[in-house]
């Protein structure tokens, strides 16, 4: 089934064309990784499908509802999760108040809010730094605290908008592991990330997005080799 799906999506901003008749969808239980160059609409697209952005034509169902017209709080409240390119942490606070914070809207009480935080915590590995102030963390220790901030939510969908980026390589690939295990929980992913061995690695479905429009899709496998894909995007991955 698919949870997310946008079909025929369209955004300009002034005159230019950020967005043009793009279609996605994301099943549960798999990754689908949204590539392209800098500049090719990602964001813009993750912001369209969480409600950020207001698209200029097409929609977005999730569970087979059409929230286009609806808030980012009616469709977290509906399941959709998201983590943000740049760290979006509340300074000041500890880590464990950072996650219980994305389960507020769940009416649990303190304490069953307190253990669901600290089972997302762990569930990237960081129970240990539940304590510790955020701005205390390392880069890599605080990429993660999104990821579990949205897990406690209880999303069908994540969008992970570069959960990797600036991560060195062990950890990039240790997040990967966490990724894989909650998609094979039944989470239906999208991810965006520039780490190409990593999605080629951890995807089910590969969408490559080049100028606001979709250049191709498929399996990893066959993406990768696509002359275009090459030309337009991996040719260029260390620009
Ligand atoms: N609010 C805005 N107003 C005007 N132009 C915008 C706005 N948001 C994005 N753009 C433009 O839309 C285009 C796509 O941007 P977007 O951030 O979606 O790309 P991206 O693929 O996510 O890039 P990156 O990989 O660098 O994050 C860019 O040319 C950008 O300058």
């Amino acid at each position: 089934m698919n949870v997310l799906e946008l079909s025929g999506v369209g955004k300009r901003y002034g005159g230019v064309e950020v967005l043009r008749d793009v279609s996605l969808s994301v099943r549960a239980g798999s990754v689908t990784a949204l590539i392209g160059p800098n500049g090719a609409g990602k964001s813009t697209l993750a912001n369209v499908a969480s409600g950020i952005v207001r698209p200029d034509s097409g929609t977005v169902t999730l569970g087979g509802r059409d929230v286009t017209r609806t808030t980012t709080w009616r469709r977290a409240s509906l399941g959709l999760g998201r983590t943000f390119q740049n760290l979006e942490l509340f300074e000041g606070l500890t880590v464990l108040e950072n996650v219980m914070v994305g389960a507020h809207a769940h009416g649990l009480s303190r304490r069953a809010l307190r253990e669901a935080a600290l089972a997302a915590l762990e569930r990237f590995s960081i129970g240990h730094l539940a304590q510790r102030r955020v701005e205390s963390l390392s880069f890599g220790e605080a990429k993660l605290v999104e990821p579990a901030r949205m897990l406690v939510g209880r999303p069908s969908v994540a969008i992970l908008d570069e959960p990797a980026a600036g991560l060195p390589p062990a950890s990039a690939d240790e997040l990967a592991g966490r990724i894989a295990a909650l998609s094979a929980d039944g989470l239906a992913v999208l991810l965006i990330e520039h780490d190409v061995p990593l999605v080629m690695r951890l995807s089910d479905h590969v969408v490559v997005l080049v100028g606001g429009a979709v250049l191709t899709e498929g399996p990893p496998a066959t993406v990768r080799e696509d002359q275009r894909v090459i030309d337009a995007y991996l040719g260029v991955e260390d620009e």
